[in-house]
């Protein structure tokens, strides 16, 4: 007589390791599906590498065409460029861009933050006839470009909600009549889907032949596949069905394989030339650090990074996870004496503005923000952006930290990362599409202790490795981690979640270290907290765990679950390590980034312009000398009007020259007081050599130019 008992037992044993199976195929599935993805991506890139560079194809014609040429508008592009925006030589990709506007082709530049897209458009609207029409998504961004344009002697205007009803008519009788100059016009994509009127005044002008080039800047926003979805960009196609004979440029700084095919489509331009440039940003020096779990200490850390390397007032950004947290971190840094404030949704629009305002124009040190504080940032000279918390995937921090140095000066991305952030994120992304998986992207990337920080952004956007050149925390110090067997924690760890759900219970991330911490007590080696909270997102990465959401009426609660490879661990088939960086401090850290101090003259010229951005009102210290001017300037000390144009050009020196030059001229004269007294008994040889050293010790990074940025 067979027992029935035992038949019902073994039919619950091969039930539950045929859900094992299945839970383990599913994941092979998911795995494979990415690898086909990532092998479709991989044969993209293959192809595109197999281009030449300077060979662009066009994508329709298959023709190869030569942008690096020369071109019968070279010098006067040359003398625009010099002259009226005070740039020394073009970087990499915008001599090319700007001949294929010129050439009148459409053009999609994918380009980095800070590569200098905007020169793309702006040189050639100046050296055509007619009038540029430019949109972008953000007031705020309009705003400060056209301040930037008006600077430089630009006639540059925007037809917002707040241009005044004078603007306005004088922009409307430019359009339709030709009457007054205007050059470069800016607008939100709501005028061109909302406004009848707008679109009539610009028919006339296209009609008239006074129409000189359309621009679509932060392009990613017409795809619902970009990070930043507009629906007003969606209509923006209309622009090239109603003025089919003009250049129209689309920028943007990140677009997947798949965004560029639906930007083109978006907007029809599917004869495009396309540029795409590296993502790279070789002037950011990228780290994540542990965060402490209490919270002060956060604050002492952050502080004393910025009161240890920022002495000197240099902009920065700190990102919260919440507006309240904003608040707080804001206050908190405030009372260590650092100079910063908050921003967030849920101020009023006006006070937002003036702090935003506060901090553009150096009055203010530090901007502590939720993602709010994002796009509409225009600032060049930011020199650190710190992630209180970590943001939710790596194209969002790719984004956020890229708002750093995008003068090309070196700049530092520091991320605090703690697991139980993970966990708070986690339970506001869960349902967005693909959500946990751009999460874990991020905590991956903030998991690793040895790989490349900047391989990790050139794998997420499927680029060839490049070299980082020792500008990441892992280059630098790849030797002094540790790596430690925790399988058998692993073990215990599964089985006690077993044991909680088998009796109808559930833990969070913190309960269940907490239940861990008492039974690792005497373990070899006896995991801390964090550690153990380390290896719960580690195998929460591996599958091994999962995480599961409960909604309340107020909340969404995070739990932690077995996952599809519990048997693994449990069976010992998998071995699972937690690595961990040997104890740096933080002044060391800091050292990595070969980040230079200012000297005395370039802090004496940094005051220069923010006196003069004072008293022109209307403009940013950077709109009147950029931290790079700066840094030549302070180098190479000009003495007359002519070596000064050469650094400037002729615009600037015009309107600033002789105050600079006579700041430079005080500054030599106290120095050489300075030299009279100094030690006699060091020779002027020694320190003239001393002082070459110094200058030759000055490492700057700067983003790669096509021609020596002089
Ligand atoms: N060839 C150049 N040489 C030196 N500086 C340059 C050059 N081109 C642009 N810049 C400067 O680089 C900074 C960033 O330029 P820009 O605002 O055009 O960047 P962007 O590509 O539009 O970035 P984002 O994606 O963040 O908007 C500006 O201060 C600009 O003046
Ligand atoms: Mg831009």
């Amino acid at each position: 007589m067979v027992d029935t008992e035992e038949i019902l037992q073994e039919l619950l044993t091969v039930e539950a390791e045929l859900q094992d199976v299945q839970d383990q195929i599913k994941v092979f599935l998911d795995r494979q599906e990415k690898l086909y993805d990532r092998k479709s991506e991989l044969k993209a890139l293959l192809e595109s590498c197999e281009v030449s560079a300077c060979e662009i194809k066009d994508a329709a014609t298959g023709t190869s065409e030569n942008w690096s040429g020369e071109f019968e508008w070279d010098s006067r592009a040359n003398d625009v460029r010099l002259n009226v925006f005070g740039i020394t030589s073009y970087r990499a990709n915008q001599r090319e861009i700007i001949n294929a506007i010129m050439s009148g082709r459409d053009v999609l530049v994918i380009m980095a933050a800070g590569g200098g897209k905007s020169l793309c458009y702006q040189l050639p609207a100046i050296m055509r006839d007619g009038v540029a029409l430019i949109v972008s998504p953000l007031l705020s961004l309009i705003q400060d470009q056209v301040m930037g344009l008006a600077a430089l002697g630009i006639p540059a205007y925007m037809l917002t909600s707040t241009t005044s009803k004078d603007n306005e008519k004088f922009i409307y009788k430019a359009l339709e009549k030709g009457e007054g100059e205007l050059k470069i016009l800016y607008v939100t994509p709501e005028k061109i889907s909302k406004s009848k009127r707008f679109m009539s005044k610009l028919e006339k002008c296209y009609n008239a032949g006074r129409l000189s080039l359309i621009s679509i800047d932060e392009a990613h926003c017409c795809s619902q596949w970009g990070h930043d979805f507009r629906p007003d960009y969606k209509n923006l196609g209309i622009l090239k069905t109603q003025f089919p004979s003009i250049p129209l440029i689309a920028l943007t700084a990140t677009a997947t394989k798949k965004v560029q095919l639906d930007l083109m489509e978006m907007l029809r331009i599917p004869k495009c030339v396309k540029f795409v440039s590296t993502v790279n940003r070789p002037n950011l020096f990228y780290m994540v650090r542990e965060k402490p779990s209490v919270g002060k200490m956060v604050i002492d850390e952050i502080a004393e990074f910025i009161q240890h390397s920022y002495s000197d007032n240099e902009s920065g950004i700190v990102y919260c996870f919440s507006r309240k947290e904003c608040e707080q971190v804001a206050m908190e840094l405030r009372g260590k004496g650092i100079s910063a404030d908050y921003y967030h949704a849920d101020m009023e629009a006006n006070s937002r503005e003036k702090v935003h305002m506060r901090w553009s124009s150096g009055k203010l040190q530090v901007i502590v923000g939720t993602v709010a504080f994002g796009m509409g940032i225009n600032k060049p000279d930011v020199r650190f952006v710190i992630h209180h918390t970590l943001s939710k995937s790596m194209e969002t921090y790719y984004q956020e930290s890229g708002r750093a140095g995008r003068d090309g000066l070196p700049s530092e991305c520091l991320l605090y990362f703690r697991p139980a952030d993970a966990q708070r994120q986690s339970s506001m992304v869960f349902y967005e599409n693909c959500g946990l998986e751009n999460l874990y992207g991020i905590v991956r990337y903030c998991q690793s202790k040895t790989e490349c920080r900047r391989s990790a952004f050139f794998g997420h956007f499927a680029e060839p490795l490049q070299d980082c050149n020792e500008m990441c925390d892992n280059c630098s110090f790849s030797n002094e981690v540790k790596e430690t067997d925790v399988s058998g924690h692993a073990k215990v760890m599964v089985s006690l979640l077993q044991d909680i759900q088998e009796n109808d219970q559930r833990v969070t991330m913190l309960q269940l270290v907490d239940k861990m911490k008492v039974k690792n007590k005497g373990a070899d080696p006896e995991l801390k907290k964090d550690e153990l909270e380390q290896l719960v997102v580690q195998l929460i990465l591996d599958c091994v765990l999962k995480e599961e959401f409960q909604h309340t009426a107020y909340t969404t609660n995070a739990y932690v679950t077995v996952g599809p490879l519990a048997k693994q661990v449990l069976q010992g088939k998998k071995i699972v390590k937690i690595v961990s960086r040997l104890q740096k401090n933080s002044k060391e850290l800091v050292k990595a980034s070969k980040r230079n101090r200012s000297s005395e003259l370039e802090l004496k010229l940094d005051e220069l312009r923010k006196e003069l951005s004072a008293v022109q009102g209307g403009i940013f210290p950077h709109s009147v000398l950029s931290t790079p001017q700066i840094s030549r300037l302070s180098s190479q000390r000009p003495i007359t009007m002519k070596e000064l144009e050469n650094i400037i050009g002729k615009l600037k020196t015009e309107k600033y020259g002789s105050k600079i030059l006579e700041e430079i001229k005080r500054y030599e004269s106290e120095n050489q007081k300075l030299d009279q007294f100094a030690d006699c008994s060091l020779s002027k040889e020694h320190r003239r050599n001393h002082a070459k050293k110094l200058k030759s010790a000055k490492n700057l990074v700067v983003v790669k130019s096509s021609e020596d940025e002089g």
